[in-house]
């Protein structure tokens, strides 16, 4: 059984990490780690690898009648075992220079931008919209992959076909717009609005367009339960909420404000974010987590 040292490392994000198995695959590594507010928190939230692995996993399964996948196995003797359970085999593929950024909803960095502009990469917007409102088509808005530290930015999508050519940059815009939806809806039925969601994609040799990365986890999307959804506010995270509720509260002793970094997190903000993404899971796949891979 390999161990993880026997695989050189490839790229670490903020809280994932990639690994070279040989010249087919790589090892797609998800973290304990939780990022808010733009720091990696010093305290990590236990399983969360686990759970988003298989949230990825059940998200890749579902789509696989619309777009085929990286994944090769998430239980596979050529996974070690300290990271199995949150740990991909996947197929290394061209991936391309472009984050696809799907919005369900106006809110975050869109929204920001449709204020000052009135449209978000190139997509006019109505006037109007508030905070969280819901759009009346989801929209494909891009951006560049932008280096550890710095922000992804906004590009159009005639951006992306002066980079891609026009044929590939169609495919991508409608492979995110129809995969967007298709998740959405899904989620929909589970009490759960994906407001907004980030896809990779990669070419396989042939050319065939390759769903890549983590798929429609809530590091990748903005999960909001349904119940209580009231646009005009900031909506509260599934998932992240309790973690960001405390940081901000005066019990943390922490000044948002300070660029100082977040102090550790109490057992009981632990715990209790741990359980809001066993839930997500659970509630999307219809799956008992415990179930999942140790
Ligand atoms: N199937 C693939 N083939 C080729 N390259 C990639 C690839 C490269 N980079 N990334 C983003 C990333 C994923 C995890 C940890 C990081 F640090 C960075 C994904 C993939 Cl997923």
């Amino acid at each position: 059984m390999p161990t993880l040292a026997d695989y050189p490392k490839v790229a670490v994000g903020k809280v994932r990490e990639l690994y070279e198995v040989d010249d087919e695959h790589l090892l797609f590594v998800a973290s304990d780690r939780l990022s808010a507010f733009d720091y990696v928190l010093d305290t990590e939230i236990p399983d969360k690898g686990r759970v988003l692995t298989a949230m990825s996993v059940f998200w890749f399964e579902l789509l696989a009648d619309v777009v085929p996948n990286h994944v090769v196995a998430w239980d596979d003797p050529r996974i070690p075992a300290e990271v199995r359970g949150r740990a991909l085999l996947v197929r290394k593929l061209e991936i391309l220079p472009v984050e696809c950024v799907v919005r369900g909803y106006l809110t975050g960095s869109g929204l920001d931008t449709y204020r000052r502009t009135g449209s978000v990469c190139g997509v006019e917007l109505p006037a109007g919209l508030v905070e969280s409102d819901e759009l009346a088509e989801p929209i494909f808005t891009p951006t560049t992959k932008a280096p550890i530290g710095e922000h992804d930015e906004n590009i159009t999508f005639d951006e992306v076909s002066g980079q891609l050519g026009a044929h590939l940059a169609e495919r991508l815009r409608d492979t995110a717009l129809l995969v967007y939806g298709r998740a959405r809806e899904f989620a929909r039925t589970r009490g759960v609005l994906l407001a907004d969601t980030k896809f990779e994609f990669g070419l396989a040799p042939g050319g065939t367009l390759v769903l890549a990365d983590e798929v429609l986890t809530p590091d990748s999307s903005r999960y909001w339960p349904a119940d209580g959804y009231q646009p005009g506010r900031v909506q509260p995270s599934f998932d992240k909420q309790y973690v960001r509720d405390w940081l901000t509260s005066p019990a943390s002793g922490w000044d948002r404000s300070s660029n100082t970094p977040p102090p550790a997190l109490p057992d009981e903000v632990v715990a209790a974010t741990r359980a809001r993404y066993v839930e997500a899971y659970e509630r999307i796949s219809g799956r008992s987590f415990a179930d999942w891979p140790a």
